[in-house]
């Protein structure tokens, strides 16, 4: 897999018109996820033109309920041909399992990937708000061990905490990081952010690289900066 093949781009726009504009636009990317926005703004129909040109599919939907639930929007999800389908690893282990038996039966099963901690996320809110009582890595590295125990193959987590779940979780547990920014992109929502390479040097699969791209002025040449930048890893 060659290093712009690792960079996963997020069709975060909220209509089909939208989509197939930045599919056009960009049609040196391999991977595309489509996320809550575009798919409930327009359904699966994305999946379906996403397949016929032969991409591959990041289903983020981060699913999270009781395991009957969880496991059933799998079992749905997995029908569509989808490389990735993500679920929060703070459903639970009985939700986590029910996932992992739910999408085996499938011809040909997505890879299960659970979110540790949202990366908009900073230590701060963990602890006021939502009132954990662990530190933010030591928070994120739990939820990954728990999703592996529970038989899921990899986690979402921030390219801050990536390195410690690399040595912790083993090189055959994926992981995929969101809250990748370039030195010149802007943060906006993001809290735990690394650029790029040091993503990938950490030790990450696959980044998701949204909004320095699909938002720039040129989002060619955004593209071009960032395949640039990882060649040189
Ligand atoms: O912890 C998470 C989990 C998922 N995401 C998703 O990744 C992209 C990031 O887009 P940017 O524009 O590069 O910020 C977006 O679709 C999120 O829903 C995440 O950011 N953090």
């Amino acid at each position: 897999m060659t290093t712009p093949d690792r960079v996963i781009v997020p069709l975060d726009v909220p209509t089909r018109e939208q989509a197939i504009e930045l599919l056009d636009l960009l049609p040196e990317v391999t991977f595309w996820k489509v996320g809550l926005e575009l798919f409930v703004s327009t359904g699966a129909d994305i999946l379906g033109i996403l397949n016929e040109r032969g991409k591959k599919i990041f289903l983020d939907l981060k699913f999270h309920d009781i395991p009957n639930t969880v496991a059933g929007a799998c079992r749905a999800a997995s029908r569509y041909n989808v490389d990735l389908l993500t679920l929060h690893a703070t459903a639970g282990r009985s939700a986590l399992a029910a996932a992992k038996a739910a999408v085996s039966i499938a011809p040909s099963p997505p890879k299960l990937l659970a979110i540790t901690v949202l990366t908009s996320l900073s230590a701060r809110e963990l602890a006021f708000d939502l009132k954990i009582p662990l530190e933010l890595p030591e928070y994120a590295l739990e939820m990954a061990l728990l999703s592996q125990e529970s038989g899921i193959d990899g986690a979402v987590c921030s390219p801050r905490e990536v390195r410690e779940l690399r040595r912790v979780c083993g090189d055959d547990f994926l992981l995929v990081c969101p809250g990748v920014r370039p030195d010149w992109a802007v943060k906006g929502d993001q809290s735990r952010t690394l650029t790029p390479s040091e993503a990938i040097a950490a030790g990450a699969d696959y980044l998701v690289i949204g909004r320095p791209i699909t938002g720039a002025d040129n989002p060619r040449e955004a593209w071009a900066r960032i395949c640039q930048e990882l060649a040189a890893v």
